[in-house]
């Protein structure tokens, strides 16, 4: 976990699972999580908007009592970015949680654009559905409730797809299944996103008995074996901890 606002001690022995890996840490630059959060704060304060839709997405996911695990403002302004650089028409999300990710992305699509989002619990989805009407984002987000390997299938059966990006943020161990489900569903040029990739560094642990951790791990590795994927990682520091996404753009 992170150390809450406290200095990170310098230490020449690489720790997996901590912050000691990341390159401030190899610096010795002594970063701490305050650090990260006021850098956040910074760049958020003159580059990300959150206007009410936003707020009270979150607003009333914690006040449902729903986990604090949607994407931090910066993050849903990349993916609104990745949608909107792609020329996004269709995305396909798995994990809405409260629909904090999911205003962001439909955000990015035409008016004329689709978003199926999946969730398995039925009491997120609720929460979710009354912050997407909020939004205005009624006539695009298709909000399904299910476990997503059984809502799955009947998508493409049903004509939907291919999808221009996938955003997969449910349970990690399902991540492999999610990969073979969102190449099914997308074509040369769509772009596979995957959140929580990193989990406090827990990723780089071969022995880890998180079936998470080697969700994300089997995720990975049928990344680099596949012939019709590029992709990288990208690290991410903040107030919610050390985690990181995975970026693929399906080539051919
Ligand atoms: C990390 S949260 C999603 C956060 C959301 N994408 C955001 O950033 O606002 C993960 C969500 O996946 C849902 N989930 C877990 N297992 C699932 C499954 N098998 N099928 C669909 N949703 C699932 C959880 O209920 C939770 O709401």
């Amino acid at each position: 976990m992170v150390p809450g606002g406290k200095p990170l001690a310098v230490h020449p022995v690489p720790i997996v699972g901590s912050l000691r890996e990341c390159s401030a840490y190899r610096k010795g630059t002594h970063m701490s999580q305050q650090t990260w959060t006021a850098v956040d704060d910074y760049f958020n304060d003159l580059l990300v908007e959150e206007d009410d839709a936003l707020l009270q997405a979150v607003a009333s996911s914690d006040a449902a009592g729903l986990p604090p695990h949607q994407v931090s403002p910066s993050q849903g302004k990349l993916l609104s970015l990745l949608a909107t650089v792609r020329g996004a028409r269709t995305v396909l999300e798995i994990g809405t949680l409260g629909g904090y990710s999911t205003i962001w992305l439909a955000r990015a699509l035409p008016a004329d654009g689709r978003l199926v989002t999946l969730e398995a619990d039925p009491a997120c989805a609720a929460v979710a559905a009354a912050n997407i009407s909020r939004a205005g984002l009624d006539d695009i987000v298709d909000l399904r409730v299910g476990k997503a390997l059984d809502s799955l299938p009947p998508l493409a059966d049903e004509g939907h797809g291919p999808f221009d990006l996938v955003f997969i943020d449910a349970d990690k161990p399902s991540n492999p299944q999610y990969l073979e489900w969102a190449l099914k569903l997308t074509r040369p040029g769509s772009v596979i996103i995957g959140d929580n990739v990193v989990r406090d560094g827990a990723v780089a642990d071969p022995a880890s008995a998180d079936p998470r951790v080697q969700g994300v791990r089997r995720f990975t590795e049928l990344i680099s074996a596949h012939p019709r994927l590029t992709a990288t990682t990208i690290q991410t520091v903040g107030s919610k901890g050390y985690d990181g996404f995975t970026l693929a753009l399906v080539t051919h």
